[in-house]
């Protein structure tokens, strides 16, 4: 079993982000900017937000945190985006999701400027992503796509099991493992909720990608010898012996089906790392597109 390590790739790729960064600011460039909003203060989202930003101090990108109330009108909200489009010194941001109910999230992703968009939701990013065209790919599945390069995992041909079809990973990830050319080249099977009979098509996967965020959901007698797992999952349970008082698990059974895969995501430590450093990539990028014409 190989453990695929997110966390020593994540900081990997971050180390080759601030080489390019050195350079850009030895050469009198300006260095990439990337902004976050967030709405309020639910728990995990501070702490992705709060770890985005410290990445940014350490590969050499400015940053900016945009920390507004939860009571934040969906209007003012709009406006603050409208801020960040016209702000030159912007590369690109993102709105932190999930969003305070009473704004509606189809709205606000609407209103950012597709070339500032490094979370990729943005329909014309994710329209181009499905045509195969220059575009920013949605930082998680940009992640596992480059975990699964990285450590010469074979896709071509081989049967990928996707669990749970969301905007920001299933629905993504299914597109890019089946994309031709020097890409996945993969054959798909998008699964979800309702689909009947679930253990039929993991049993029969090559790999593996669940993102569902139920812990220890996918049991071992769930898949075959020498699959290759994502764990996508990230459930924070409530853990009083804890010292934040929680801890953090995936969507597998780690122990169990650790001992039959042929790879595997850990949880901490796997996916989570790999979209921050897929978001600081996005946003690398988006510098260089906006300072080359075309
Ligand atoms: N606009 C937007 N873009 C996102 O990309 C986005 C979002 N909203 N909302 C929430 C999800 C989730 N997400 C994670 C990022 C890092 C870790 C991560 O670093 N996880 C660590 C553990 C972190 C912890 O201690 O909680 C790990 O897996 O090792 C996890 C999850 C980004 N998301």
């Amino acid at each position: 079993m190989k453990l695929l390590d997110g966390k020593k790739i994540a900081n990997d790729i971050k180390d080759e982000i601030a080489v390019e960064v050195a350079n850009m600011k030895a050469a009198g460039e300006k260095v990439p900017h990337l902004a976050a909003v967030l709405v309020g203060n639910d728990g995990a989202s501070l702490t992705y937000v709060g770890s985005k930003v410290r990445s940014c101090k350490r590969i050499g990108f400015e940053s900016t945190l945009i920390h507004l109330p939860e009571e934040t009108t969906e209007e003012d909200l709009l406006k603050q985006v409208q801020a960040l489009n016209d702000n030159d010194a912007i590369d690109g941001y993102i709105v932190q999701l999930p969003l305070p109910r009473h704004i509606d999230e189809q709205k606000v992703l609407m209103a950012v400027d597709p070339n500032k968009d490094v979370d990729g939701f943005h329909p014309t990013n994710f329209g181009k992503m499905a045509l195969d065209m220059q575009s920013f790919i949605p930082a998680t599945p940009f992640g596992i796509m480059e975990l699964l390069r990285r450590y010469q995992v074979e896709t071509e041909g081989k049967h990928t099991v996707v669990i749970g079809r969301s905007h920001i990973v299933g629905r993504p990830i299914s597109i890019l493992m089946s994309q031709k050319g020097k890409a996945a080249n993969s054959t798909v099977t998008l699964t979800h909720s309702r689909t009947q009979d679930l253990r039929a098509y993991t049993q029969k996967a090559d790999i593996i990608v669940s993102a569902l965020g139920v812990p220890d959901f996918l049991k071992a007698d769930m898949v075959k010898e020498g699959v290759v797992i994502i764990d996508v999952g990230i459930t924070r349970v409530a853990d009083a012996s804890q010292k934040k008082g929680y801890y953090i698990t995936g969507d597998v059974d780690f122990n169990e089906v650790s001992k039959k895969a042929s790879h595997i995501t850990p949880v901490p430590g796997g996916v989570g790392p790999m979209t921050i450093a897929m978001l600081l990539k996005n946003t690398l990028l988006a510098r260089e597109r906006h300072s080359s014409p075309s």
